[in-house]
Parts: C-alpha cells; structure tokens; sequence
C-alpha cells in the first residue's frame, strides 16, 4: 500500500531518436563535436523515487546486469546530492521498457528523470542552467532530456535550439545488438568532417546518421533489419544503434507495417512529441505539493 505521507513519485523517462547524426570534428578531450535533430517520442521508462531522511541514496530496482553504484539512476541522484550537499536521500527505481545500448537514449533519459525529480523532492530549487551543467557531465545525451524538448543540437549534444516537429507516429525495431557507444566512436572509418549545416537547411539538407554504413558492416542483424524496413517506408538507424526507425502519418500505418515485423526482432510504436512527458508529469506532482 501506498504511504500517504511518503508517497512514491513514478516518472516516465522518454526515449529520444536521432532523425539525422553528423560529427563535424573531434575535441582535444577525445569527444566529438555533433549536429543531430533529437526528436522525443511518447514511450517511456518509468522511474520511481521516494524520500528517505537518512541521506542513503538506495536502488530499489533496476537492471540486473547493472551495478547499483553505476547505473544512472543512483549516478544521477549522487550527482545532485553532492552538488546541493542535501542531507536527504531517496529510494530510486526503474522500470525498462527501453531496450538498452539501442541508441534511444534509455540510460540517459531515466539519469535526467532522477536529477528533475529529486530536485523537486529534495526542494534543492537549483536553477535549469545548474541541472542543465550536472546533466553534462553524466552523459553528453543527458542534457536534452533535462532540457524536455525536441530539438536541434550541436556541441557534443548540449548545445540545444527547441524544434516544432510534426508529431508523426514512429515504428522503432530493435534487432537485438547491444552497441557501445564509446567503441563506435572510436572507429577509424568514422567520417568525422561533415560540412556545418545551418538550423534551416534541416530536414531538406543532405542529411545522414554518420554511424549507419560503419554498423551495418559489422552488425549483419542491423542491416538486414533496416533493408526489411525500407520495403515499406525511408528507414534510418538512430544514434550509435542498434535500434532503426521510419516514420508514418497515422497510427494505422504504423500498425500495418508492426504487425509484419519478424518474431526475431522486438519493436513498437510511438508518438513523435515536442514536449516531454516528464515535464508535464512533474507539474503533477509540484501542484498536488
Ligand atoms: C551517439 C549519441 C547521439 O545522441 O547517442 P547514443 O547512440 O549513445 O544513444 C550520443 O552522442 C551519445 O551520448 P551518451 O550515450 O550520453 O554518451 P556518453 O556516455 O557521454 O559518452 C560515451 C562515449 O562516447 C564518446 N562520445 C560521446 C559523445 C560525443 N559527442 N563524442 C564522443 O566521442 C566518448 O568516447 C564517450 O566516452
Ligand atoms: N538505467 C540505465 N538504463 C540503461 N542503461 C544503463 C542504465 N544505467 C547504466 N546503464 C549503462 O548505459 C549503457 C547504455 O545505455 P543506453 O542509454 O541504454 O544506450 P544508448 O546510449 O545506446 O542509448 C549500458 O552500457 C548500460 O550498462
């Protein structure tokens, strides 16, 4: 039963997909410089956080194969903890419906979830370039979902400008490749010199995902997934992969195109949304406080 004092707060932590990746050049820190359009969509992990007064910052639930003590979740919490010096702590949990290592962001997203929903807990009242700064340094895809909106990015995916995107509905197949994010950005066939584009040249610019032709060579499952796609719709792969994605008008036709997918693979459907749907969740909470 639910403690009515101590009620435990669920968020969703919604997943992003990169309609377009290119690197423009690599920093002195090893890190790349980025432009990408990050689209959120309405599907979500659900984080779940309660208040302790003893300050321990506790998993309740999570990947078994993750650590407690490395995974974004309690990496987020700590994060806020040591920079407020709050003496509360808080049971975190979460809920995967995200494929993880997918490129869509799960990790990142339920990171950014705990950092916004602790702060409202906690009432640390930082301010949102502060979250926005903590969000950086626990992962350069972070920040977007702090920031709660589609969008244009540049940096190494900090530097955001809101977009009004359509909300079309996505098929998202995931081909069961789990893809390091650190090893493909380490790859030497990388093209890493794409020309600067502007905010309006995008979505008619020459446009591509800069990671697509180097995963498909060495992940036969991702490109027989996305040539399987593409019978039907322009299909794309998303961040570093392994998941790829095309988009549709309507549900219908999305569903038409899920109900053909190849018991092999796992996918779903969701909406494209400007807005993410953690920050209308947070208002719950702030207005029932
Ligand atoms: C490629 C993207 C595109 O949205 O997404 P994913 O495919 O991971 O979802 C992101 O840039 C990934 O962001 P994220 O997954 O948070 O990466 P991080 O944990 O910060 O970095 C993991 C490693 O990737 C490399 N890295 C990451 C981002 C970047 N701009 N340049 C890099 O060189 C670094 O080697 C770093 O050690
Ligand atoms: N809460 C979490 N959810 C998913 N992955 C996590 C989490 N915490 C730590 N990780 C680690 O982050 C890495 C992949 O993160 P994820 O965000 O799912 O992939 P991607 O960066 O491809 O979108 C994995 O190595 C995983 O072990």
């Amino acid at each position: 039963m639910e403690n009515p004092i101590n009620p435990v707060w669920r968020l969703p932590a919604p997943a992003k997909l990169n309609l377009f990746l290119h690197i423009t050049g690599r920093r002195e820190d090893g890190y790349h410089n980025l432009q990408t359009v990050f689209q959120l969509l309405d599907y979500s992990d659900q984080v779940s956080l309660s208040l302790r007064d003893d300050g321990v910052i506790s998993r309740t639930n999570g990947l078994s194969d993750v650590a407690p003590k490395d995974d974004l979740i309690v990496r987020a919490a700590q994060a806020l903890k040591d920079y407020t010096g709050t003496g509360y702590g808080a049971n975190v949990g979460v809920e995967k419906l995200l494929p993880v290592g997918g490129g869509i962001g799960g990790g990142s997203s339920d990171a950014a979830t705990t950092l916004l929903g602790l702060n409202a807990m906690w009432q640390c009242n930082l301010s949102h370039s502060e979250l926005m700064s903590i969000a950086a340094t626990l992962g350069a895809d972070v920040p977007v979902f702090v920031n709660g909106y589609s969008a244009w990015a540049e940096g190494i995916g900090e530097d955001l400008t809101a977009l009004d995107l359509p909300e079309v509905w996505f098929l998202v197949i995931h081909p069961g490749v789990f893809i390091s994010t650190a090893k493909l950005f380490s790859s030497e066939v990388l093209t890493r010199d794409k020309p600067i584009l502007r905010i309006r040249d995008f979505p008619d610019a020459d446009s591509e995902n800069v990671f697509e032709s180097v995963v498909r060579k060495t992940y036969s499952e991702v490109d027989k997934s996305l040539n399987w796609l593409s019978k039907y719709s322009t299909a794309k792969m998303t961040g570093t992969g392994s998941c790829l994605f095309a988009s549709f008008e309507s549900l219908q036709e999305a569903e038409v195109v899920l109900e053909k997918v190849p018991d092999e693979w796992s996918a779903f459907i969701a909406k494209a949304v400007n807005t993410s749907p953690l920050l209308k969740a947070l208002k719950l909470y702030a207005d029932k406080k």
